[in-house]
């Protein structure tokens, strides 16, 4: 499987690059970054998807949401499926994904570990059983160079927990008010940053005499990296739509 890597200077960008140099069924072709001689890598690396000469089945992206609308273009125009892995999108920006996901194969997910994935399901079915008695908060926990907060993955698990009790709950970022309680339908989401942490993501169903705390915690970006080749690995070949890592998982 040939593939381009978006975003190929960047920690994923890296990390992949270093993963995929030892795997046999799968080839970086070519690369595309703001700046083509960053690193030394095996492949060559432009500035842009319009100068990319290389044929390639998929496109895995790691870079920036602004990139969006180039990627689909090119994904469109080229017939090759994307596996878009970048978070920090817009309700907007997602809609353009949908759109695009009718003429080719396209998948996103903020987190491509399995462990979040199962998580996703787990949390579903506990606020389900809980949400009467206890209250539910998000904490995540990223390195100081991240762009985007609250993370994707903690906006996609505060998704999942909500369709689970039919969209009754209201997001409350990082709550700052002092002088008002919390209220019973509130989902806090707080991003905590510092350091080198990998992503750290627990949720939290705090009760009048027990806590529940559901707790994923990624040791090394490698995980992230190797959800993403598994899901290029499933999307290649794949009808037109649109999917996430619950399709790879289950499959
Ligand atoms: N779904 C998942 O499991 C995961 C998702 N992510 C997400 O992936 C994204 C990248 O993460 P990470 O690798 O840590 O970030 P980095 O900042 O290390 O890498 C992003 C790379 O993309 C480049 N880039 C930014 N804008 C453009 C552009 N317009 N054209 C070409 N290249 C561009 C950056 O260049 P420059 O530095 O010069 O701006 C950088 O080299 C983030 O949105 C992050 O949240 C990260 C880990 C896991
Ligand atoms: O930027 C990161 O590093 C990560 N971003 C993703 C997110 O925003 O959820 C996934 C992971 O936690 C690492």
């Amino acid at each position: 499987m040939k593939v381009l890597l978006h975003g190929c200077n960047g920690r994923m960008g890296q990390t992949l690059t270093k993963i995929i140099s030892n795997l046999n069924d799968v080839e970086v072709v070519c690369g595309v970054d703001k700046d083509t001689a960053k690193f030394n890598n095996p492949y060559p690396v432009y500035s842009s998807l319009n100068e990319v000469k290389e044929k390639v089945d998929v496109l895995i992206d790691f870079s920036n949401h602004v990139c969006l609308d180039s990627i689909l273009e090119y994904g469109k125009k080229n017939n090759v499926a994307l596996v878009i892995c970048t978070t920090g999108f817009s309700e907007e920006e997602k809609a353009k994904m949908q759109e695009a996901s009718k003429y080719i194969p396209i998948l996103h997910s903020a987190n491509m570990s399995l462990g979040v994935n199962l998580i996703l399901s787990l949390v579903s079915q506990a606020a389900k059983v809980l949400y009467e008695n206890f209250d539910i908060e998000i904490i995540e926990k990223h390195h100081n160079q991240k762009l985007d907060s609250p993370s994707g993955t903690a906006l996609m698990i505060a998704d999942a927990i909500n369709k689970a009790l039919n969209d009754v709950l209201n997001y409350n970022y990082g709550r700052h008010s002092k002088t008002q309680k919390r209220e019973k339908n509130e989902l806090g989401i707080h991003a905590v940053r510092g350091g080198n942490i990998v992503g750290e993501h627990e949720v939290l169903f705090a009760g009048p005499f027990e806590n529940i705390e559901i707790k994923h915690t990624a040791l090394s970006r490698d995980v992230f990296a190797y959800g993403a080749i598994r899901a290029a690995k499933y999307l290649h070949g794949k009808p037109n739509g649109f999917y996430t890592m619950k399709d790879v998982i289950s499959e």
